[in-house]
């Protein structure tokens, strides 16, 4: 991996149950690049986001985020790593029980001397996508599409360097166009590293510089002309 990588797969390998769901897989990102991986349901997209912040170990092969290798680190240098990573999960993440505020709170993991400065991060993350008003809910209680903004916003709340985000826009329906062009500000516009895991290839195309397609395993190089969908999907 270049020194200036945020994330490098090495020769990565992994089995889960019987079946083997990466060999020997490569990927390098560098600084302020975008590139997405698409592929079917069960590819194995979201198991890439686990193992490029060390949620999943690879049976083989090595990660490195920002330059070190996840494999070697303790579990509190892992964290550390992944603070600087902005990431939205699939199945999404946020603490139900807690307000959308204290789940911003957590994400910052701010000693309390710092939360006066810090407060404004807050209320920016929230009003960028549209969710200000939000701050006091129990995020339990909030709307499917509410709930995919907040987690957007959590996602920016640290002012990360690698966003890694799984299907970002899926729950947003007649939403969706605007929090792209919000996505397309936060990202492009100020130079972010991305890794976009998503089965929507327009967005992927429209998003990333590289698309690459998860195919039996391995991943294959997209044309930039081609948005057709999925002939399995
Ligand atoms: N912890 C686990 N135990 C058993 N199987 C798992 C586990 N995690 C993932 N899998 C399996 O690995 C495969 C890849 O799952 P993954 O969620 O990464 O797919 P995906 O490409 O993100 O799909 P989708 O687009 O539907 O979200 C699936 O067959 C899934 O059932």
């Amino acid at each position: 991996m270049s020194d200036a990588a945020v994330l490098g797969f090495s020769a990565v390998s992994l089995v889960i149950g019987a079946r083997r769901l990466f060999d020997r897989l490569d990927l390098c990102l560098g600084r302020g690049e975008r590139a997405a991986i698409i592929g079917p349901s069960g590819t194995g997209k979201s198991v890439i986001q686990r193992l490029a912040i060390g949620m999943t170990p690879p049976l083989t092969g090595s990660v490195a985020l920002f330059g070190e290798d996840l494999g070697a680190l303790p579990a509190a240098a892992q964290r550390r790593l992944r603070g600087r990573c902005g990431m939205v999960f699939q199945g999404g993440s946020l603490i139900g029980s807690l307000s959308v505020e204290d789940n911003l709170w957590l994400a910052l993991d701010a000693a309390p001397a710092a939360r006066k400065r810090l407060r404004r991060r807050i209320d920016r993350a929230l009003f960028d996508f549209g969710i200000e008003h939000a701050a006091p809910i129990i995020a339990g209680n909030l709307s499917e599409g509410e709930r995919r903004r907040v987690e957007l916003a959590r996602a920016f709340v640290r002012d990360p360097e690698l966003l890694i985000l799984d299907e970002p826009l899926v729950g947003l329906r007649a939403d969706a166009d605007a929090i792209e062009a919000v996505l397309a500000r936060q990202i492009i516009a100020r130079g972010r590293a991305l890794l976009l895991l998503t089965q929507d290839r327009g967005l992927a195309h429209r998003l990333c510089e590289r698309v690459l397609l998860l195919e039996n395993g391995v991943l294959v190089q997209q044309d930039g002309a081609d948005v057709a969908p999925f002939a399995s999907a």
